[in-house]
């Protein structure tokens, strides 16, 4: 593997230097504690400065470069990007693990505010979204602390959160911040949220929450920039809520108002996925009783306190393992990817098996929260086939929304045409037109719809990363089959739900260099 040599260069934004300092300090195993002894200098000015609120000289800046043995910090002209160098028709062998979800550890930050005593997060994935909402929580006077190892999270929160001093900037890179709303109903009678971002998917409208956190006193109107909210005592009793979409989010929103409404809640219509099993079981860890776990129907005995030093194991993330499947077909490799949550993926498998691919499974076992059912899926090299019928996404138990790119990469490697339909987002399938500049052969019929015919001779090509996570990973892994060098620009979006994936896709034998202009 080839390595960067190029420190980036910065413009000295705060906040872009503030965001170098803190992936520095974290890829160094350092607390901020330790960080600000070894400059001399308090914790909160850490905190202040890798949140971006604080101007620092070139002096400062050399101070904790040298600190954290970091090269990485150079000021100069220009902005910032991650972007990747990726030598392509490379043959992946051997075996990786598959990280711990975005989706849940989300949630489960979230979640974390309803607890009054110290939530640790085992195993959370180091990516941007995590960040993110970290940097959020850090803002409102929430204690964060890494474990030195990196791998866990230590979340304590104070009396009384400082939601005036919210990091909005921080806020609106992410769509989670939504989640806010079900715990923060439980502590404020009037707080604002800055409107989610994210990736660029189409509308996504957030009515299904407020809908369902009307039955929880929760009143919303939105204003210029922000949601701003007032809460009013809800009824007493006994109550039914009716999602009126079976989403993730919305589902675990509801969850989290109920969790701490005395009484008993019924959801109706609730997502059994993934994020959401994780959830429920963590809640459960804090004493709330919840039937139904993994249906659609939802009973949640709630509690007026939660006071609960807890540890929970996020659980493994199905739509990095069926990345890692697209990463194996694509580049006809034999791969063995460990840890698939398999409840998560029986339906993509069964059409992967349907489209020829030769895979095995081994024997099943449990995640770390001693819940979710994993086991080890070893690819082979297959001639893939179209699949006779359309692919299409389904809440779970179907083809899950998040996978269904990833089928785009794989119809086009297969011989034959697939109608592709993801009925869910607008404006999702068309950023997999961008496949086109790698060789493949896509056709938008709608902007819900997509022909895709293959085999496909992947070629190398200098493209920016497409607006959304899922699409721009599936360009990576074409690039992974393509003859020649590529470059894939701006890659902070796959950042955002992948962990060091370049990096451990090289210990595979791909052969990627990231490098910052
Ligand atoms: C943090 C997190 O967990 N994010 C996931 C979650 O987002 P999240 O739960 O926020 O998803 P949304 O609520 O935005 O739903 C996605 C889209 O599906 C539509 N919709 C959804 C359910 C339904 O029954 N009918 C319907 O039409 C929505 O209107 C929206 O356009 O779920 C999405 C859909 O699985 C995933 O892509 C996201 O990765
Ligand atoms: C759409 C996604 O996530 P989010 O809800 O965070 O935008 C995703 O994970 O592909």
């Amino acid at each position: 593997m080839t390595q960067t040599t190029n420190p980036p260069s910065v413009t000295t934004s705060p906040a872009s230097i503030g965001r170098l300092v803190r992936d520095a300090r974290k890829q160094r195993g350092l607390t901020q504690h330790e960080l600000a002894s070894l400059l001399n200098t308090s914790q909160s000015a850490i905190h202040r400065i890798e949140s971006g609120n604080q101007n620092l000289s070139l002096e400062m800046i050399n101070r904790i470069a040298n600190a954290l043995e970091s090269p990485l910090i150079t000021p100069g002209a220009g902005g910032t990007s991650t972007n990747l160098r990726i030598a392509g028709n490379t043959r992946l062998e051997g075996s990786i693990e598959t990280r711990s979800s975005k989706n849940a550890a989300v949630a489960l930050l979230c979640a974390s505010l309803l607890n009054r005593g110290r939530t640790v997060l085992r195993g959370i994935a180091h990516i941007e979204e995590v960040n993110r909402l970290v940097e959020v929580l850090d803002s409102i006077g929430v204690r964060t602390m890494w474990s030195s190892d990196g791998r866990d999270l230590t979340i304590e929160r104070p009396d009384v959160l400082d939601l005036d001093n919210m990091n909005a900037d921080a806020a609106r890179r992410t769509r989670s911040v939504i989640m806010f709303f079900g715990p923060l109903l439980h502590f404020n009678d009037e707080f604002r949220l800055p409107y989610a971002g994210g990736c660029q998917l189409g509308a996504r409208t957030i009515q299904p929450h407020l809908q369902s956190l009307r039955s929880f006193g929760l009143n919303v109107q939105a204003t210029e920039g922000y949601y701003r909210a007032t809460t009013t005592k809800s009824a007493e009793g006994a109550r039914t809520i009716v999602l009126t979409e079976r989403g993730d989010t919305v589902t675990e929103n509801t969850l989290m108002a109920a969790a701490m409404t005395p009484g008993v809640t019924t959801v109706r219509n609730a997502s059994p996925n993934y994020m959401v099993q994780d959830l429920c079981v963590f809640l459960t860890m804090l004493g709330v009783e919840i039937e139904g776990i993994g249906t659609t129907t939802l009973i949640v005995h709630g509690r007026e306190h939660i006071e609960t030093d807890v540890t929970y194991t996020i659980s493994e993330d199905p739509i990095e393992a069926m990345s890692l499947i697209t990463a194996a077909v694509v580049t006809n490799s034999e791969l063995t990817i460990t840890r698939a949550p398999i409840e998560f993926l029986e339906i993509e498998l069964a059409i992967l098996q349907e489209m020829g691919l030769d895979f095995s499974l081994g024997h099943e076992y449990r995640s770390g929260n001693g819940f979710t059912r994993l086991v080890d899926i070893t690819v082979e090299p297959s001639m893939l086939h179209a699949h006779a019928d359309k692919i299409h996404p389904m809440p779970f138990p179907g083809l899950n929304i998040d996978n269904l790119p990833f089928f785009a990469v794989l119809a086009a490697t297969a011989q034959g045409q697939t109608l592709i339909h993801d009925w869910v987002y607008e404006n999702r399938a068309i950023h997999l037109l961008e496949l086109n500049k790698l060789g493949a052969n896509v056709q938008l019929l709608d902007p819900h719809r997509l022909i895709v015919v293959g085999p496909t001779r992947w070629r190398s090509r200098d493209m920016v990363s497409p607006p959304a996570l899922r699409p721009a990973v599936c360009i990576l892994l074409a690039m992974l089959a393509a003859r020649g060098t590529s470059v894939l620009r701006d890659t902070y979006v796959i950042n955002r739900g992948y962990e060091d994936l370049a990096t451990r896709l090289n210990r595979l034998g791909a052969d990627i260099t990231p490098f910052y202009e």
